[in-house]
């Protein structure tokens, strides 16, 4: 296996969404959960994005992993990776960006990296260095009440200044619409200057085919599913790529029980769940009594879920609007109140497809990386898209057998979202 792109994922919701762009535009993808066992058969393809769970750990825990699984996909033949961050750089100032684009820029040799977020088939735009989500400047927008990293400066400069050793530069829109060379030029002599990374504009997917085309110049970016686009569609331009794949052969039928398990508190999938409510039983979990009598509630809603799923789907979810969330982790940490839920609803996972279940939906990155490390699949196959951002996926080596699964990053998919995915996984 030659791959020509490697990425290192920051979640697991974040590696499925990229993994669908990279597909949509023509390279055979694979995800994998960490670097694989290399037992693992994976069949031939153009593409991998090792999926990692370092959006929320501490810098060098990130920068460890990210490094190792780098190690790897060069040896897989990768000759540039992408680090793939959330189109909303959700970070703190501790990190991860800055610090895991640095080590992975020195384990490259050094350079200039090019860093943007934008992704404008999900409303993600950059200008002047600054991100809007919609409409919205982000520190407007829905994350500035995200349970582990609100976001509060659209200035992404200055916000990736604040978590890194470098300097961070801007290489803006109007570099960017005087083509490739002018805006690789720019990228050059901010590095001269000492700039370790560079910020980019984007509005436009012709923006982004600009900066595929000069990252590609590059050993490592760091990006959403758009800088993904533009990598993917420099490769396919230069023909070193067929561009081929399409994702169709994956949702072959598995059958089982179907469910869905909801963590995060985006207000997207808040109403989604609400919308799910009209068609199927929904258990709102009760965070606070899961933090004060954790087993009980798990087993409650496990037996709650057990009643119910061989008539349908069931929703189980510990989602909750950003007044409830802020109560619960004042009283309890962020952390701890963010890491016991995951826990608790990994469980839940587990053991509903213990009873069978075999097609599964989860909502929240974070949600997602603990169910799919607790069902141990180690790697993904990417069908067709479902939503921008959220392709099916069938799963490869797990002891359970086929699955079909989406994991749906919280604020991704329209408020049919659920059943939508699983009127695709039958
Ligand atoms: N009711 C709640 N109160 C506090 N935290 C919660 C609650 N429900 C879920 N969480 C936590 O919020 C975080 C949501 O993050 P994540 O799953 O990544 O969602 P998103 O994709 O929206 O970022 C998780 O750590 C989850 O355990
Ligand atoms: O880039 C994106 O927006 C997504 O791919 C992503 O990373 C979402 O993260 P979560 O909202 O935490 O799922």
């Amino acid at each position: 296996m030659a791959i020509s792109l490697g990425s290192i994922a920051d979640d697991y919701t974040g590696a499925s969404d990229l993994a669908n762009t990279l597909t949509k535009n023509g390279l055979r993808t694979v995800q994998t959960v960490g670097i694989p066992d290399p037992s693992l058969a994976l069949p031939d393809i153009d593409a991998v994005v090792v999926s990692l769970k370092i959006r929320s750990v501490p810098a060098s825990e990130a920068v460890n992993a990210a490094t190792k699984a780098e190690r790897w996909l060069r040896q897989q033949g990768a000759g540039h990776v992408l680090y793939k961050i959330c189109s909303t750089f959700d970070s703190t100032d501790a990190g991860n960006i800055g610090p895991v684009t640095e080590a992975l820029s020195e384990a490259a040799g050094g350079g200039g990296v090019l860093v943007t977020p934008a992704f404008p088939e999900t409303g993600r735009t950059v200008y002047l260095g600054h991100l809007f989500v919609g409409g919205q400047p982000l520190n407007e927008s829905p994350l500035k009440d995200h349970p582990l990293n609100p976001m509060h400066d659209a200035n992404l400069v200055r916000v990736l200044a604040r978590q890194s050793r470098g300097t961070v530069g801007l290489i803006d829109l109007p570099a960017i619409a005087a083509g490739a060379a002018a805006a690789k030029a720019k990228l050059d002599a901010l590095a001269r200057t000492g700039a370790t990374m560079a910020i980019a504009d984007a509005i436009f997917e012709r923006d982004l085919e600009t900066l595929g085309e000069i990252a590609l110049e590059t050993p490592v970016s760091t990006g959403a599913s758009g800088l993904g686009l533009g990598l993917a569609r420099a490769l396919v331009r230069s023909g070193r790529i067929s561009g081929s794949a399409t994702g169709e052969d994956v949702i072959r039928p598995v059958g089982g029980l179907s469910a869905i398990i909801a963590g995060s508190c985006s207000k997207a999938t808040l109403r989604q769940i609400d919308v799910a409510e009209r068609v199927m039983p929904v258990l709102r979990l009760d965070p606070e009594r899961l933090l004060a009598a954790g087993p009980d509630q798990i087993a409650a809603a496990i037996s709650w879920a057990g009643d119910r799923i061989s008539a349908g789907p069931v929703v189980v979810a510990a989602s909750a609007a950003p007044e409830t969330v802020s109560r619960l982790q004042s009283q309890y940490g962020r952390e701890a109140s963010g890491h016991a839920i995951e826990t608790a609803t990994s469980i839940i996972a587990a053991e509903l497809v213990e009873r069978g279940v075999r097609r599964l939906v989860v909502a929240g990155g974070e949600t997602s990386g603990a169910a799919v490390d607790k069902l141990a699949i180690p790697a993904f196959l990417i069908g067709p898209e479902i939503a921008p951002g959220v392709p099916v996926l069938r799963t490869v080596g797990n002891a359970q057998g086929d699955m079909l699964l989406a994991l749906k990053s919280g604020n991704f998919g329209g408020e049919d979202f659920f059943t939508a995915a699983l009127a695709m996984m039958q």
